[in-house]
């Protein structure tokens, strides 16, 4: 199968910083929830897939395409959105969509203005006069408007209203129908992951700690609250626990052996997997 994109086994450094042996694949019609706490990695893994890092070793390939060595073939496949705005601040949405749509052979410009129109863009303000959540938008009309198979989303829905947001689950789920695209998005909203994501990815300091289909990740686990004694009786299933005045609650493999010892089971949330995957004293937490 020829997959969207391919991360293999991809290491960046930068000053005391570093990105670890980063390896997974995302297939095509599949969307990718990136998470991890502040200073996680996220963005760093994202510049590097878009080329704008140098990475140190390993590869990235988007649709085959080796971004080093067929750099704009693989860069042709990419659409992008970042937090931070790569394109030109003085000059305006249309302005900067006629400058970078040569680097697109199947830019379509009228797709770019009404994408514009239905995001309530002024295609003739320039961009520094445009507010994050706006210039956001821009980015998304101009990604949306070149056929790119493969979007690239750092923290998308971080300056836009609720209103939006929500248009834009509906647009990436969209972009996806056709089953010949794919979207990697990081995100610290964790009900974007729960509406969107098919696949997650958590990254901790660095590393990759796991990458999984979201219904094996929901499969594979389950949060159990009880007293100590009875957590105790969970182990090796145990992943992590957390110790509040009241009970133990802890993150544990979804097997046979968690049943039956009196401890209250539940299906963990994002944000479960969130605290358990990317606390640094995972075996144990406790609340003073
Ligand atoms: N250009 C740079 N030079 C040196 N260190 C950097 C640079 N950019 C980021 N870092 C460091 O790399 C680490 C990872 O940062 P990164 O922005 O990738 O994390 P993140 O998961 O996207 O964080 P956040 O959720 O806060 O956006 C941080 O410790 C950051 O200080």
């Amino acid at each position: 199968m020829e997959y969207i994109l391919e991360v293999e086994n991809v290491n960046k450094k930068l000053d005391t910083f570093s990105l670890e042996n980063i390896d997974f694949k995302l297939e095509p019609g599949f969307i990718m929830g990136l998470i991890g706490r502040n200073g996680s990695g996220k963005t760093t893994l994202i510049n590097t897939i878009l080329g704008l890092y140098q990475k140190t070793t390993g590869n990235v390939r988007i649709c085959g395409h080796d971004l080093c060595r067929d750099e704009s073939r693989a860069k042709g496949e990419l659409g992008f959105v970042l937090d931070e705005n790569p394109f030109l601040e003085d000059f305006s949405s249309l302005d900067n969509a006629r400058i970078y749509s040569s680097y697109y052979k199947n830019f379509n410009m009228d797709m770019f203005t009404r994408y514009c129109s239905r995001f309530d863009v002024d295609p003739k303000r320039k961009l520094k006069k445009l507010s994050k959540g706006t210039i956001i938008k821009f980015q998304l009309a101009f990604a949306l408007s070149h056929d790119a198979k493969l979007f690239v989303m750092d923290e998308p829905a971080s300056g836009l209203d609720p209103v939006f947001r929500r248009e834009l689950m509906e647009i990436m789920y969209d972009a996806i129908l056709s089953g010949d695209k794919s979207i990697l998005f990081s995100t610290h909203l964790t009900e974007e992951i729960d509406m969107v994501a098919d696949y997650v990815t958590i990254l901790h300091e660095g590393k990759q700690v796991i990458t999984t289909s979201k219904e094996e990740l929901f499969e594979s686990y389950r949060v159990v609250k009880g007293s100590e004694e009875k957590i105790q009786l969970l182990q090796p299933s145990v992943i992590g626990k957390k110790v509040t005045p009241y009970y133990v609650e802890a993150l544990v493999k979804n097997e046979e052996s968690i049943l039956n010892k009196g401890c209250q089971i539940e299906i963990p949330t994002i944000a479960d997997f969130m605290f358990y995957f990317s606390t640094d004293k995972r075996e144990e937490f406790t609340y003073v």
